[in-house]
């Protein structure tokens, strides 16, 4: 069988997580498309003045909700971006309107993802209901579902790379993960801001399993899912010549200091300019082979929340590449919300090779840079 044993551990887990991303990334692009839900293109700020989307919401709910009905309620704990506060003021109802719509029209193309929908619509109330379901700050105990709705919100906005991001937590490590790249075609290698594609791709894999899928995303041509779904085996690049290599990063330079990584490309031999993605697009780029490297150094005090990274760790591991901090450890799920204790940035590479040496150049510069 393709992609999965159906006798192995977390079978039913990596098949729904695979199901209702792939019904998460048709969700985003018709909101994208203005298809689905009555104001699609609203986009909100938040606190910390980063965008939300009638999208970031509705795939919470829809996420929340389906994993409740696979699991049951009660098993099920999910840490998630979004919380209901902005959707609950007196003001919002226009946009609760909107989401709950959005919600419904999804729900309604769940068997078609051979997922089952609700009998009766959810009504305002529900869908708050399963978007603050999503409140558990996860820890090292017990099974934890991580989601970032929409990884990427400005990437989503700005019609460029996106994710949707799902992974399973059991006692503090990622044993499933599951990345939705709407618009990262399953045919065409990742190469410059130019490669959008309108036939995105989801990428899985298992921990422990020593291997990483890839399916062609299922929104177009009404086609029922049918699991695993022509799914083919990734791997990461086998390039360890630096001089040959690409390196990944954020977009944003308030995300990540595009000059300290530029130094560290230098030292190493780096020769391409930059690939800049926004969201775990990152990550698939690695685990696909596209990239040998993603670096991320965030400014000093900034802690990296578990949702933006533990699908992308778990794909990359599986297909055979390194993750750890830039102290060359690696990444602790087990502390709650925040990857506690991370070492000034995190460090991807497609083999052990290129990973020793860029941790080495931290180590040799770190000191006279000024993150
Ligand atoms: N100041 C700061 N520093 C570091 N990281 C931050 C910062 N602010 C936000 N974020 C988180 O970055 C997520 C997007 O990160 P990326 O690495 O993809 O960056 S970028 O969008 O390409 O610039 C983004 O996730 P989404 O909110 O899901 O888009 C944030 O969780
Ligand atoms: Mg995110």
């Amino acid at each position: 069988m393709e992609g999965v044993d159906a006798n192995d551990k977390y079978a039913k887990e990596l098949e729904v997580g695979v199901r209702v991303v792939q019904l998460a990334c048709c969700l985003c692009q018709k909101v994208q498309k203005g298809s689905i839900g009555p104001t699609p293109d609203h986009v909100f700020s938040k606190d910390d003045d980063s965008p939300v989307t009638v999208a970031d919401w509705s795939v919470q709910a829809m996420i929340s909700w389906i994993l409740s009905e696979s699991f049951g309620k009660q098993n099920v704990s999910i840490v998630a971006e979004e919380d209901t506060q902005a959707l609950s003021d007196s003001n919002s109802t226009h946009l609760l309107a909107s989401v709950v719509a959005t919600v419904n029209e999804s729900l309604a193309m769940a068997p078609r993802f051979g997922l089952k929908g609700p009998t009766t619509s959810l009504g305002p109330t529900q869908v708050l209901e399963a978007i603050n379901h999503c409140n558990s700050t996860g820890g090292p105990i017990g099974k934890h579902w991580v989601l970032d709705p929409v990884d990427g919100t400005l990437g989503f906005v700005r019609g460029d790379q996106y994710a949707v991001a799902l992974a399973l937590i059991e006692n503090g490590q990622v044993v499933v993960g599951v990345l939705g790249c709407p618009n990262y075609s399953s045919k065409k290698k990742l190469v410059n801001n130019s490669s959008v594609s309108k036939e995105g791709c989801v990428m899985y894999a298992r921990k422990g399993s020593g291997e990483a899928w890839m399916q062609p995303l299922a929104c177009e041509g009404g086609t029922h899912v049918v699991w695993p779904n022509s799914a083919t085996r990734i791997r990461v690049s086998s390039i360890d010549d630096p001089s040959l290599a690409t390196f990944c990063e954020p977009v944003e330079k308030a995300n990540s200091n595009h000059s300290y990584s530029a130094g560290i490309a230098y030292t190493l031999g780096l020769r391409k300019q930059p690939l800049r993605v926004y969201s775990m697009v990152k990550y698939a780029a690695i685990a696909r082979g596209d990239a040998e490297i993603y670096m991320k150094f965030a400014k000093a005090g900034y802690k990296e929340k578990i949702w933006d990274h533990a699908a992308g760790v778990v794909i990359v591991e599986e297909a055979g590449g390194v993750v750890t901090d830039a102290g060359g450890r690696p990444l602790d799920f087990s502390k709650g919300v925040y990857l506690e204790g991370l070492d000034r940035g995190i460090v991807t590479c497609s083999g052990a090779n290129l990973h020793d040496k860029i941790i080495g150049a931290v180590y040799a510069s770190w000191e006279s840079s000024h993150l």
